[in-house]
């Protein structure tokens, strides 16, 4: 799991009992996981399909420092499918895990269209 973003819960990202609103959450994570499956698939034509249930285990408060996590569990035709946590990042207390988020790449025709890719990559060897 590969905490790449790091968050700061600020008063507008709270809700009416004073913590993190969870539509604030979600709206990151959604985010987190475009922008990973954008980096994976080498393409900017992508859309969220599918998340299973989602378990807010603890709720951050003002002030916190959150990170996000994603990692890919599996590869498929048109779709990736990805694995969140969120922790808090200087107790490592578990925030929120989403077993399964499934993202579709789409072709010009805002259809599934086939990835062609097989495994994690990093760009810093597509670089070399
Ligand atoms: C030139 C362009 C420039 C663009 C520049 C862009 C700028 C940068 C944009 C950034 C973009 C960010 C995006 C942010 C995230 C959003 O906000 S996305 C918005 C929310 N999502 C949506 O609106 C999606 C709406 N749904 C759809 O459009 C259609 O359902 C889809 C996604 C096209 C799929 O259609 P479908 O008929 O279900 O297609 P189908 O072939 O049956 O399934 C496709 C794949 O999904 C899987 N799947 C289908 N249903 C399910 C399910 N219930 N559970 C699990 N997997 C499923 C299938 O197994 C299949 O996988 P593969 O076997 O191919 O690997």
């Amino acid at each position: 799991m590969n905490f790449q973003t790091r968050k700061w819960v600020k008063p507008e990202d709270l809700n009416p009992n004073g913590t993190l609103f969870g539509g604030r959450l979600l709206e990151w994570i959604d985010e987190e996981a475009a922008l990973y499956t954008i980096v994976q698939l080498e393409n900017r034509h992508i859309v969220t399909k599918f998340m299973s249930e989602i378990n807010f285990i603890n709720a951050p408060v003002q002030g916190d420092i959150i990170e996000l996590g994603i990692e890919a569990i599996g590869f498929g035709n048109s779709s990736i499918t990805l694995r969140c946590e969120v922790r808090n990042k200087l107790t490592h207390q578990e925030i929120l895990s989403i077993e399964k988020i499934v993202m579709v790449n789409l072709g010009a025709d805002g259809k599934p269209a086939p990835h062609g890719k097989t495994k994690v990559e990093y760009v810093k060897d597509r670089l070399r």
